[in-house]
């Protein structure tokens, strides 16, 4: 297992939309949990969606999954809205929601063989891909292990696994290392930069600052409203004339949530034309 780098590569240029929110709203009740929220996962990238409890991130997740319906806006899967996507767009997605649900008293390798049998793989098709699934997670040695008898990193990675077996050109995960240890964590974080190495577009829903900091690039939420979006490089130094803060991604964040009357900030990005590749080094710019 390699250590994790702390920069994973950027989306290259021209990189192919995966998912996207745009202008997406979600009410509850009285509660707005999105306001206008947009979001784009391309192939090839690690993208962060970062906020504090409470902020948005499951309800613009479960958006862009196809699994809420919104009140405005439009959520796209492959170019297309989740009632006119095809098979094809659909399984384009592998999904890890916060609480994912393995069967405690089926062992890992049965776990993994009932999920298989939901997306209808062939058998000598789902054989190749447990095993390679089990190395890369180096759960090989506990497949006869109970997932109920799992570690909490060991049952976030067996999660990951059964939602990479149709292998997914995009993997989106809520909050994935929620009550991992740290050893487990770097684990799976040296995981995911495996599958952006291979061209997916992994989107990471988090809490944490330095989860944040190891995405390509990250879209901060707080109240529903997407306040910044950039390469946290190009964030954090965009705090360089604050005198006194310590120019990590944590004080940015703070910088942004706590000013009485944030402005959005927004890196640049391939979507715009004369922007830099997805994840890269674009510079913040404060939206009019
Ligand atoms: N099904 C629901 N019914 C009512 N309110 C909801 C529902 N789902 C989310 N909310 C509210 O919407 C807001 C955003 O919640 P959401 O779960 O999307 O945030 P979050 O950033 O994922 O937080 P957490 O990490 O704590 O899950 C919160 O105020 C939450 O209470």
């Amino acid at each position: 297992m390699t250590v994790p780098h702390p920069s994973p590569p950027p989306a290259g240029e021209g990189a192919k939309t995966l998912l996207e929110a745009l202008n997406v709203t979600k009410c509850f009740g009285d509660t707005r949990a999105l306001s206008g929220a947009s979001l784009t996962l391309r192939e090839g990238e690690l993208l962060g969606l970062v906020g504090a409890d409470g902020a948005g991130k499951t309800s613009l997740i479960r958006a862009l999954v196809g699994l809420v319906a919104i009140d405005g806006g439009t959520v796209t899967v492959g170019g297309a809205t989740w009632d006119g996507a095809g098979r094809d767009a659909r399984e384009s997605l592998g999904y890890m929601p916060q609480q994912y649900s393995l069967y405690p008293d089926l062992s890992v390798e049965e776990n993994l063989t009932f999920f298989a049998r939901l997306f209808g793989l062939k058998r000598h098709v789902f054989e190749e891909r447990r095993e390679q699934l089990l190395t890369m997670t180096l759960l090989d040695r506990a497949r006869d292990r109970p997932a109920g008898k799992l570690s909490g990193g060991m049952y976030k990675k067996l999660a990951v696994a059964c939602a990479l077996l149709h292998r997914p050109r995009a993997l989106v995960l809520d909050e994935p290392t929620n009550g991992v240890d740290p050893v487990s964590r770097r684990e799976l974080w040296a995981l995911l930069y495996e599958f952006v190495g291979q061209g997916m577009g992994v989107l990471i829903a988090t809490p944490y600052m330095d989860e944040a900091a190891r995405c390509g690039r990250v879209v901060l939420l707080s109240h529903g409203v997407v306040l910044a979006e950039g390469a946290p490089a190009a964030l954090v130094a965009s705090l360089e004339h604050v005198p006194g803060a310590r120019h990590d991604f944590e004080d940015f964040y703070l910088s942004v949530v706590d000013s009485p009357s944030p402005s959005p900030l927004r890196g640049k990005s391939a979507a715009a034309s004369d922007g830099p590749p997805a994840g890269g080094e674009g510079a913040p710019e404060v939206l009019p």
